[in-house]
């Protein structure tokens, strides 16, 4: 049984990996709700005001979802609780959160992992993070269309991201809570082609079977080919 959480930047690909894995592994997805999130527009319009109410949201949704997926065991999440701390240090690093806020949120973080390692499965079994360039990142931003994360919406937005990319080397530099991978974000475009999604499923598979982490009774059959296929 295994647990799979993706990372990467806004806009890296991270919940089309998560539908297309999952559908390719026969386990469940773990979507981050971002289209329904009430205080989203309310932060990229006042970040000043919205940063610590929508970084507890986050941290809110994002525990629950870490604990139901580690108990079911055998899951996918498009993001996870570990990445939480960049962005609220992220936005507390451009003076959006004050002493107390950072010093709360720090504690409240820390008993939440504790709270973690006292599950029979604590973490994650693979880390896979995707890697994009600022120009990658602002062309899927853009595809995708959320007005709220445009660049014509602030154009403050350019510098907030390239910080956002600096903060997720070190950020995947530093992670240890499971074994972790990086895919190459800019090199695969896993949504259009065919061949090249192919090869980024190859990559994890190869990395789970390595690590004897398959998902039981798992094989590259047709029913995992089909999945796989675009436009299914
Ligand atoms: N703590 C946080 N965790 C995740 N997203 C956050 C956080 N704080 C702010 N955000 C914002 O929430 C939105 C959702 O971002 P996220 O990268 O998870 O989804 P996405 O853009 O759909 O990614 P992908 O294209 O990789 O699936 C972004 O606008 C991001 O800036």
């Amino acid at each position: 049984m295994t647990v799979i959480v993706l990372s990467g930047p806004v806009g890296a690909g991270k919940s089309s990996l998560t539908s297309i894995l999952s559908k390719y592994l026969g386990t469940k997805p773990f979507y981050e709700s971002v289209d329904d999130n009430p205080v989203l527009p309310l932060f990229y319009k006042d970040p000043q005001k919205y940063t610590y109410l929508l970084q507890l949201f986050f941290l809110n949704t994002r525990f629950h979802s870490i604990k139901k997926a580690l108990s079911d065991d055998n899951n996918v999440l498009d993001r996870s609780i570990y990445e939480d701390s960049l962005f609220f240090h992220m936005n507390a690093d451009i003076g959006r959160a004050n002493k107390l806020e950072i010093q709360t949120y720090d504690e409240l973080l820390d008993s939440m992992m504790k709270e973690l390692d006292r599950m029979p499965k604590k973490h994650p079994d693979l880390l896979v993070h995707i890697h994009v360039s600022y120009e990658t990142m602002i062309n899927r931003i853009q595809k995708r269309g959320r007005s709220y994360e445009q660049l014509t919406f602030d154009p403050g937005l350019e510098d907030y991201y390239k910080r956002m990319l600096r903060y997720y080397h070190q950020w995947y530099e530093d992670y240890d809570y499971s074994p972790k991978m990086v895919l190459d974000g800019d090199k695969y475009d896993f949504m259009a082609s065919q061949s090249d999604r192919e090869e980024v499923l190859a990559e994890i598979t190869a990395k789970l079977k390595q690590m004897g982490k398959l998902p039981k009774n798992w094989q590259a059959g047709e029913i995992a080919r089909k999945a796989i296929e675009i436009g299914q």
